[in-house]
């Protein structure tokens, strides 16, 4: 892995209410070197998703953020939506949990595939076909043609998300962001979509963040691994390192919780132990 494709250096997130500012993230920083799998993991609440909506401006209302996210070199906090709309999809792209509500569900998988395909891509809607075609065989979609005709309620919900991968490749991305993308998922079918993150992200030389409570995911398929705790980093190291020599007491704890999953080196057997994570007792900071 090389340079850094994105640096995200003291991420602040505050939601403003009326009943007052309550602060959910905190000096967020970290890199993600270009070229393989960085997960962004931790319990339930630690910021990741309100993280990764924030590299592409899609905070929610009332958010707050403030600080610095670098995307190859250039500045993309206090970008206007015109400078997002061309930087999401084009340049960086990503994938929902549930993907089936992401889908507009009064029309075709393949319309909506062609759509984005022309819109990006400039295609007639010929070419547009044989290529959205093309790019669900290639993501191991039996009979895509017959596919391309039904409706999002006729896909499981893996054929689903393997659909809103598509998606986000036919615009040809540089990053790709991935929000909890096997949860819901049963664990084979979690287990196949996440060899197939693996492979496109080297086939077609992406730089993939997998956002992620799930370390047994993060076993089998990361390169690094950035761990968060109520809206802080609190660990970043190569998923080596991080799996045999964690530098915190927390990651200790995580890992201790889900030794199980860890040690099979599976991405199907189980997920965090946020209980054990959230207890209060637990210790908090550096080893
Ligand atoms: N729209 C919102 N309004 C108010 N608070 C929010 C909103 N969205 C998230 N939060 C709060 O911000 C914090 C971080 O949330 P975030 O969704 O980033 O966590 P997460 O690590 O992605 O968790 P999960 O795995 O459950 O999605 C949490 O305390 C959450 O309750």
């Amino acid at each position: 892995m090389s340079a850094a494709l994105l640096e995200v250096r003291g991420l602040s997130g505050v939601f403003r209410t009326r009943a007052g500012d309550t602060p959910v993230l905190h000096d967020v920083s970290f890199d993600l070197p270009a070229g393989g799998i960085t997960a962004v993991v931790g319990e339930t609440g630690s910021g990741k998703s309100l993280t990764a909506l924030s590299i592409l401006g899609l905070q929610p209302p009332g958010l707050v953020t403030g600080g610095s996210i670098r995307f190859d070199g250039r500045e993309l906090m206090g970008l206007d939506e015109a400078g997002y709309r061309a930087l999401r999809g084009s340049q960086i792209a990503m994938v929902f949990q549930d993907a089936r509500s992401s889908l507009n569900p009064v029309l075709t998988v393949g319309r909506q595939l062609c759509d984005v395909a022309r819109l990006h891509r400039g295609l007639s809607r010929r070419d547009a076909a044989a290529l959205v075609e093309q790019t669900l065989a290639r993501v191991a979609i039996p009979e895509p043609r017959r596919r391309m005709a039904q409706y999002p309620h006729e896909f499981s919900g893996g054929m689903a998300q393997r659909v809103m991968i598509v998606m986000a490749l036919l615009c040809e991305p540089r990053l790709l962001l991935l929000d909890e993308p096997t949860t819901g998922l049963d664990v084979t079918t979690q287990a196949d979509v996440m060899e197939l993150i693996v492979a496109l992200t080297q086939e077609a030389g992406l730089t993939t963040c997998l956002v992620t409570h799930d370390l047994g995911l993060v076993g089998e398929a990361c390169d690094r691994v950035v761990v968060m705790r109520r809206g802080r980093v609190v660990e970043q190291a190569d998923a080596a390192t991080f799996f045999s020599d964690p530098a915190t007491d927390y990651a200790r704890t995580l890992l201790a919780a889900n030794r199980d999953t860890v040690d099979q080196g599976t991405a199907n057997q189980g997920t965090a132990n946020q209980d054990t994570a959230n207890q209060d007792t637990e210790p908090e900071g550096t080893a």
